[in-house]
């Protein structure tokens, strides 16, 4: 497995990691808790050593292996119970907004599941608080936009789902920075229309909704997050490439995918990076979005995604601005944002590309 402290190095071409490196970017698909890099990782460890998640950095390479999805989430989830003090909630999302500054993202739909850290005895008000804080210090000091996605840890049920409609709806408690509704978490063994009611209220509420669909399961989980989740955007939507019409249909609505390359490798959801289904969906005309998931969980980051996808999908720097340019188009940022980040884009390759 790979070193997971040194950011994988697609063999895409150098000259294209530079121009990646400093393009304006924005990301949709992108958890709070896996975005903990392995430096954080390690101080919050220090702090509990009652956790199983080791303090050596080094340690953690191999501590974030995974041989299947669930093993994934074990370790997800331990990762999690590091994350213990409305300070703990505060540090990491500062720093999590930095390491995204760092790779020039100027837009950021950072999937939160308060769920998870709600019951584990933080504050919900310090909670709304401590992520707050950290979104306006990011886009005063980084310039950085952060807005949130609150998820459903689908795994965790209806009590979950009521928990964190509850948490994205009541007007005491909900967050300015939340623009979007979500389910992640296992899919096999978690349907997703009966989350319905929940989306319904969350819908209602003014929010997006973007559930996980088809990463380890088949196209039919991918409709239900359409017909019965009323669905925006789906997070991996991997398994719709098995389905002609369903590719259609996303394509039709301009429905983007949220792909993330390595994360698929990692969780073994796909087996190889050349077998990756990116193809399929741009063939097919579907919106596709490039994003890192996990980034420091699959010794990765979203520099580095777009390079995968730029070898995969065999583009220039054009066609990478393009990809980033798809990420705007599907974001939820009102139209003036997206025209600023645009307009840089196209400046920042017209530079690139001047003789
Ligand atoms: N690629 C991914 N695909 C899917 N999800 C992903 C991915 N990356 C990150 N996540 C996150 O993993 C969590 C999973 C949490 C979970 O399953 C669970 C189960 C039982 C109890 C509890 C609890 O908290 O008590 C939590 C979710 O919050 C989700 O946002
Ligand atoms: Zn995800």
């Amino acid at each position: 497995m790979t070193d997971h402290l040194d950011v994988l190095v697609d063999p895409a071409p150098l000259d294209l990691h530079a121009f990646i490196a400093s393009l304006p970017k924005a990301e949709l698909h992108v958890h709070h808790v896996g975005s903990a890099s392995p430096r954080i990782v390690a101080e919050l460890a220090a702090r509990h050593p009652d956790t199983k998640v080791p303090t050596d950095p080094e340690a953690l390479v191999d501590f974030f292996t995974f041989t299947d999805f669930a093993r994934f989430i074990d370790v997800y989830l331990s990762v999690v119970d590091l994350i213990r003090t409305p300070e703990d909630v505060r540090l990491l999302t500062y720093e999590v907004a930095r390491d995204l500054a760092r790779q020039q993202v100027r837009y950021a739909e950072l999937t939160i599941t308060p769920f998870s850290s709600t019951r584990r005895g933080i504050d919900e008000r310090a909670f709304m608080d401590a992520i707050e804080d950290a979104r306006k210090a990011a886009e005063a000091e980084f310039g950085t936009v952060l807005r949130w996605c609150f998820d459903i840890p689908g795994e965790a049920g209806l009590e979950s789902a009521e928990e964190t409609v509850r948490l994205a709806t009541d007007e005491r408690l909900r967050p300015e920075g939340l623009v979007s509704f979500g389910l992640g978490g296992p899919e096999i063994g978690v349907p997703r229309p009966q989350f319905k009611p929940y989306f319904d209220r969350a819908i209602a509420a003014g929010l997006r909704s973007v559930p996980h669909a088809g990463e380890t399961t088949g196209p039919q989980t991918v409709w239900d997050a359409l017909t019965h989740l009323r669905a925006e955007r789906i997070g991996h939507g991997t398994s719709s490439a098995q389905d002609d019409r369903l590719l259609a249909h996303l394509a039709e609505h301009r429905i983007a995918l949220e792909v993330c390359p390595t994360s698929n490798i990692a969780t073994r959801a796909v087996r190889t990076l050349d077998e990756h289904p990116i193809k399929e969906f741009v063939k097919a005309g579907v919106l596709v979005t490039v994003n890192s998931d996990d980034p420091p969980m699959f010794g990765t980051d979203l520099n580095n995604e777009y390079a995968v996808a730029a070898r995969l999908l065999e583009l220039d720097e054009r066609g990478v601005a393009e990809l980033a340019k798809n990420a705007v188009d599907a974001s939820f940022l009102d139209e003036a944002g997206k025209s600023r980040i645009r307009d840089e884009i196209d400046t920042y390759t017209a530079a690139w590309l001047a003789p």
